[in-house]
């Protein structure tokens, strides 16, 4: 049975996703990075970086200066020594931890590690009024919505979309182009000034259990809402890898519903890599989400992930205890 899943408005997964109509293909011409940051605090050097967090502490979070002073340098050195015996990438050495996100590289770093493997992953989104259910008035929704765009993977996995980039052919924008027209449909222009970070992937990464080391480098890129829905469409209908590498766009629910839905549930699916951290890290330093609803969905996603272990152990008993039954037994069967 082919089934269409889909992220409903409160975060989960659901039935009963919308069909798009069919668009010519559309090309966004770059556009120059304004986000309400501290350029110097997020520059690409870390040392910098991290000079300016201490030096004026209210410009940045604590988080983020807890990750810059992570020791940074011992994991470069053994990177670029091209030795293949690493300890990055074990949950301690890899971005997989917005307070210890040792394993993060700034962008000459990165390129310098000709023994790597790189990919490239961007998170599109706008600004909206869009008010939920149209005008019925939900006092407990938080509004405006943003609209953060992430996939479907073929892999069951929420993730951005991007891909593997061939440094000896192309640049790391130019990969992240072509990955995009594949799996959006679009023509982007990205460019440097929309990375964000460099990291080396966690050894969950389904690229990571083989040599040579994964970096995971990640963009972000603000657009229209007009832009954001066309690409929607595309998405679904002139992109080559839709229904094949990508089952579908999801849109990231920012708001939180009275019983604990939206961005709480969203973060309790699975993510490819250190996707969530990604997204976790971009909402903060984008300040789409301020820090304290950040952390009161974390908890409650927790929550909706302890429930949904029982669900699932109860759910592997009753599917145990039937395959035991004769009926499923190929000498019962016929
Ligand atoms: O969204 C992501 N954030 C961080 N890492 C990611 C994300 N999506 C995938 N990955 C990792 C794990 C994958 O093995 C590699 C390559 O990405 P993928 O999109 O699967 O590459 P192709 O489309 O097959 O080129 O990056």
């Amino acid at each position: 049975m082919k089934s269409s899943f889909c992220c409903n408005c409160s975060g989960s997964l659901g039935f009963g996703c919308l069909v798009q109509p069919r668009l010519g293909s559309t090309a966004f011409p770059p556009t120059k990075r304004k986000e309400q940051t501290d350029p110097d605090l997020f520059s690409t050097n870390s040392s910098q970086a991290l000079a300016t967090a201490r030096a004026r502490p209210e410009a940045g979070s604590l988080s983020r200066i807890r990750r810059l002073s992570s020791s940074l340098p011992a994991t470069f050195r053994t990177c670029l020594s091209g030795r293949r015996k690493h300890t990055y990438g074990d949950g301690n050495h890899s971005c997989s931890s917005l307070y210890m996100a040792s394993g993060q590289l700034s962008r000459a770093e990165a390129l310098a590690c000709s023994g790597c493997r790189h990919a490239c992953h961007v998170m599109l989104y706008c600004d909206t009024n869009t008010l939920l259910f149209g005008s019925i008035p939900i006092r407990h929704i938080v509004l405006p919505l943003l609209l953060p765009q992430m996939q479907m993977r073929f892999d069951g996995l929420l993730g951005f979309p991007g891909g593997f980039v061939n440094l000896s052919e192309e640049s790391l924008e130019a990969g992240l182009g072509r990955e995009l027209l594949e799996e959006l449909g679009v023509a982007f222009q990205i460019l440097e000034e929309d990375h964000v970070d460099s990291c080396f992937a966690p050894a969950s990464s389904p690229a990571s259990s083989t040599s040579p080391r994964l970096i995971t480098h990640f963009y972000t890129k603000k657009m229209e809402e007009g832009q954001i829905r066309a690409v929607e469409t595309a998405a679904v209908t002139t992109a080559t890898d839709h229904g094949q590498e990508v089952l579908g766009m999801v849109r990231v629910p920012l708001h939180s519903t009275k019983g604990g839905g939206g961005l709480a549930s969203f973060l309790s699916h699975s993510f490819v890599g250190n996707a969530r951290f990604q997204l976790l890290h971009t909402l903060l330093r984008l300040h789409l989400v301020a820090p304290e609803e950040l952390r009161e969905a974390l908890a409650r996603s927790l929550k909706i992930q302890a429930r949904a272990s029982e669900e699932l152990r109860a759910a592997l008993a009753r599917v145990e205890g039937k395959t035991n039954l004769p009926h499923h037994s190929p000498a019962h069967t016929g």
